[in-house]
């Protein structure tokens, strides 16, 4: 089983190894994962991307969720491990039961199983969502047959009994309620017999098996048969009682090859956390030193194995190259490391990145020979052949469930084989066969299966495939679903090399010639490329005739299939001596081999550095646009001010006019009161000089005029004022609102309390209003009443009581120049400083106007700098609240910049390393 988990970790049995799949479907906007940002897939589209199905080139195109081709990923089940059984009893009565969980979940228990016990489908419902909050990631959740509670809690996966639900159509169900998951649920089967478990694990694609036993009969069954015949991790329910009595069980079970025990909370509760290490580390035995043999009885986990192989390492090579490829092997290492470094700050949630981490760890692995092909196509038949013995099972059904890896061993005369499934959950078997000598193959299960457990394994193995010999069977040449998959292996730039399998069942040499050209065009079109490797041959007549010779050493096949003028043998033959060409590095296929190994990681990088460089292009662009956006944004504020402005116009007129009235009503007043034929005024002036009591005009002055327009104003200017504050504030809060909803993300609370619209945008200064409070109309009614009184003065002081009675005529006379002409004719002596009165009068009449331009000027001044000091004010505000936005942007941008910088930099480190790999060459 592929391990996208570093396997630094890989001993370690409990929740941070576990799969975080609450992280998969949440994936923050900034940060890329290759994660349906978009997508929302029905259950008809994520089955049709799920496999390569006949019909899938007719499908519209969606843009791929993963690498992986079907878009998800199966979730990975560590083994040892305990499994943790509750009945919802359990967990809504017992009070204590939810902290001993999360205790649980935190050391050593990596699923916990739901059973609705006697409780309805509420109190499950309730239990499940009061476990789920408690477990959350740590461990996985199932709910005991009920796919519809597990989909509504978010679960992982469901355990259905012998008697439920198909494994594929509670799959489904789960897939249908979680279309945005990246990672496929699990399907566990609680199962009795040989048979029921066989069923579940071949057959249904079940992920786990929850095995109930019963005694020491089941016990023996158990090692006999089951253990042997089930790859899939199994889980032992036992009835024994004690804790101590299930302890020797459980750890006997283990070292049989059992995954874990299912334990239930009393157990739990009785175990503590120090009996449960010591169960585990109880299968533990001590590393055997490389190259001793492999007792079967004595199944080996050894703790410090770094990567996915436990074995010996070696590199194949011809000697006059290994000191040069373990040099390309050092600097690759680093490079990767590097690439391994930029990949995860660039893309944390990048889950891939797993793929290039093992892939690493296995730089000093021989050489990987990966059989990949639609199931029954023969995959395992043309291992057992290339092996010389019947070490794998083949059937007309699908029967690898696996990804196996076949390692070399010198395993005691009697044992043919040793199997065991590694910590990482990769099954691997030890034989003694030759050619494991210096290349590991892979089995891998059939692709186009109904099973997609199945497909998933063998696509995510595809990467860490250093040569993909592609298996297809005469009777179906070249699929549809086959011409997808090897889509798919060219998106890695998978070396591959064609297997016309049972070429046997063509009926003549024609028939066959006719089968080899279709293939080899259509190979050729698809890889686009003139050179394509195709060995036509039958691995069932070259395992019957390798079977049936005394020795299965390659010296004597030769010699058998040599006599053996037939095809059908001769033509493996010559598969075989291709293979073994690849492993001689004093040839040219040598060298071939040792480029096409050293370049798996490499391919691999390269692919996730472009992913990564494509999803920082993309960020760096939004980016832009987003501090693009925040300046505008920012700026635009400016037109705000020019909008008010122009708004502002219709306030000032308002006010200058009630000014101009103003001036206008005291201009007629004055004119009216200063007249000639006005004796009363006059006379009261002249003889009572400055002592005469207040006039009357000037009360009405400062009384009817200008008192009631300065509350007029000063109501206007309020107004004026609130409308500008009101403006501010909502627009200020506009725009707080703005950047919040625009950029949620970038919100600081704390910072955001702090700039609250209303104390930001307080009245402050309110010009205007000073300026009317301080117009004071005492002030103006005694300016003008003097005024008055001077020109009074200055026109009757001199004249004496004669000119003034000759003026009486004139108190009839209506207007100013009949007054004149009165006067003239009445008193040439008085003629000259009458005739002033009216240009007196006009000095009056101007002073006024003076004085209500200059008061005009200074509101109008004054409204101005209170519109501009608003204006301005809003314009800091939304400076200050746009500034960390600002900065954020930018200190994001200088991220982007510099990660696609490392990016291109790492790109280019990998572009030197496959120059130098391609350089490799016999000296
Ligand atoms: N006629 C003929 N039958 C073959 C040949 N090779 C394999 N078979 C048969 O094809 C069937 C499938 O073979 P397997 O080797 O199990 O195929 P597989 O690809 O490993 O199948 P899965 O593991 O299920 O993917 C078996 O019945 C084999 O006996 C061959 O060369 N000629």
């Amino acid at each position: 089983m592929v391990s996208l988990l570093s396997h630094s970790t890989s001993i370690h049995f409990t929740s941070h190894l576990f799969f975080n799949s609450q992280l998969c479907q949440h994936a923050h906007p900034s940060q890329f994962k290759f994660r349906p940002r978009r997508t929302n897939l029905s259950v008809n589209s994520l089955e049709k991307n799920s496999s390569f199905s006949s019909n899938t080139q007719n499908q519209p195109q969606e843009p791929p969720r993963t690498l992986f081709p079907g878009g998800f990923k199966r979730p990975e089940i560590k083994v040892p491990n305990i499994v943790l059984q509750l009945s919802s009893e359990d967990v809504l009565s017992d009070k204590s039961a939810l902290d001993v969980i999360d205790g649980a979940v935190k050391n050593r228990v990596g699923i916990v199983v739901l059973n609705g016990g006697e409780g309805s489908g509420g109190k499950l419902y309730e239990a499940a969502c009061l476990l789920k909050s408690v477990i959350r990631d740590r461990a996985y959740l199932m709910i005991a047959e009920r796919v519809d509670i597990a989909a509504a809690v978010n679960a992982s996966g469901v355990v259905l009994s012998d008697q439920g639900l198909p494994a594929i159509v509670a799959r489904n169900a789960m897939m249908d309620s979680k279309s945005e998951a990246i990672v496929l649920p699990l399907v566990a089967r609680d199962v009795q017999t040989l048979n029921a478990a066989v069923n579940a694990s071949n057959f249904e694609g079940a992920d786990f098996l929850i095995y109930g036993i019963d005694g020491e009969r089941d016990h023996k069954e158990l090692v006999s048969s089951v253990f042997e015949h089930v790859k899939i991790p199994i889980f032992i329910m036992s009835n024994t009682c004690g804790v101590e009595k299930l302890f020797n069980e459980g750890s006997q079970l283990l070292k049989s090859g059992a995954s874990g025990l299912v334990i239930s909370l009393e157990e739990l509760k009785s175990f503590g956390d120090d009996d449960l290490s010591r169960l585990f580390y109880s299968i533990y035995v001590p590393k055997e030193p490389k190259h001793e043999k492999v007792q079967s009885s004595q199944k080996i986990w050894t703790l410090d194995t770094d990567n996915g192989f436990p074995g010996k390492k070696r590199v194949a090579g011809f000697t006059e190259l290994e000191d040069r490829e373990q040099q390309i092997i050092e600097k690759e290492r680093s490079v990767l490391l590097e690439a391994i470094n930029v990949i995860q700050r660039a893309a944390p949630l990048m889950e891939e990145v797993s793929l290039l981490i093992d892939a690493v760890s296995q730089l000093d692995e021989p050489f990987s020979l990966v059989i990949v092909g639609e199931f029954n196509s023969g995959k395992s038949t043309v291992i057992n052949a290339l092996l010389g013995k019947k070490y794998l099972k083949d059937g007309v059904v699908p029967t690898t469930n696996e990804i196996t890896f076949l390692r070399y061993s010198e395993l005691n005369p009697k044992e043919q084989q040793y199997c065991e499934r590694h910590p990482d959950g990769q099954y691997i078997c030890y034989l003694p066969a030759q050619i494991l000598k210096e290349m590991i193959i892979v089995d891998t299960p059939g692709t186009n299966v109904i099973l997609q457990r199945q497909q998933r394994l063998t696509e995510e193995f595809v990467p860490r495939a250093d040569l993909l010999l592609f298996v297809i069977s005469a009777d179906r040449p070249l699929t549809e679903s086959e011409v997808a998959f090897l889509g798919y292996t060219q998106q890695w730039r998978k070396k591959v090399v064609f297997v016309l399998n049972k070429a046997d069942l063509y009926r003549n040499a024609s028939e066959l010639e006719e089968a080899i050209a279709f293939v080899q065009e259509n190979a050729q079109k698809l890889m686009k490329t003139e050179h394509v490797t195709l060995y036509p041959i039958s691995a069932r007549c070259a395992l019957e005739a390798k079977l049936s010779t005394s020795s299965n050493s390659l010296k004597d096949y030769e010699e058998s299939s040599m006599d053996n003028s037939h095809w059908k043998i001769s033509s493996f033959y010559e598969l075989e001596k291709f293979l073994y060409s690849f492993l001689d590095g004093s040839t040219s296929m040598g060298i071939e081999r040792m480029k096409l190994k050293l370049e798996t990681p490499v391919g691999i990088a390269e692919q996730l550095l472009s992913a990564c460089q494509k999803l920082v292009r993309q960020e760096c662009q939004q980016a832009k646009q987003d501090f693009t956006a925040v300046n505008e944004l920012v700026i635009s504020v400016q037109e705000y001010a020019l909008k008010m402005e122009r708004e502002s116009i219709s306030w000032k007129k308002q006010a200058l006019s009630m000014i101009d009235t103003t001036q206008a009503r005291i201009v007629k007043l004055i004119e009216s009161t200063l007249r000639l034929s006005n004796l009363d005024l006059a006379t009261s002036y002249v003889f009572k000089g400055e002592k005469s009591a207040s006039m009357p005009v000037a009360s009405s002055i400062r009384n009817d005029i200008i008192n009631p327009v300065l509350s007029e104003a000063q109501k206007l200017l309020g107004e004026y004022m609130t409308w500008l504050q009101s403006n501010n504030a909502r627009e200020g809060r506009l725009y707080k609102e703005l950047f919040e909803k625009r950029w949620p993300s970038f919100i600081d609370p704390q910072k955001q309390a702090q700039l609250e619209t209303s104390e930001l945008l307080g009245r402050k200064y309110e010009l205007s209003i000073k300026i009317i409070e301080n117009f004071s109309a005492p002030a103006a009614s005694k300016l003008f009443e003097q005024e008055i009184r001077e020109v009074f003065l200055g026109t009757f002081g001199g004249l004496g009581a004669a000119g003034l009675s000759a003026s009486l005529l004139t108190s009839v006379l209506p207007t100013t120049l009949e007054d004149l002409l009165a006067l003239g004719l009445c008193s040439a002596g008085g003629l000259l400083a009458v005739s002033n009165f009216p240009a007196r009068r006009q000095k009056v009449v101007d002073k006024v106007k003076r004085i209500a331009d200059a008061l005009a000027c200074e509101l109008e001044e004054a409204m101005q700098k209170d519109l501009l000091e608003t204006t301005e004010n809003l314009e800091n505000f939304v400076k200050l609240i746009g500034k960390p936005y600002q900065d954020l942007m930018q200190n994001r941008l200088d991220k982007l910049l510099e990660t696609e910088d490392e990016l291109t930099k790492a790109e280019e480190k990998l572009r030197t390393l496959r120059i130098e790999i391609q350089n490799l060459h016999i000296s």
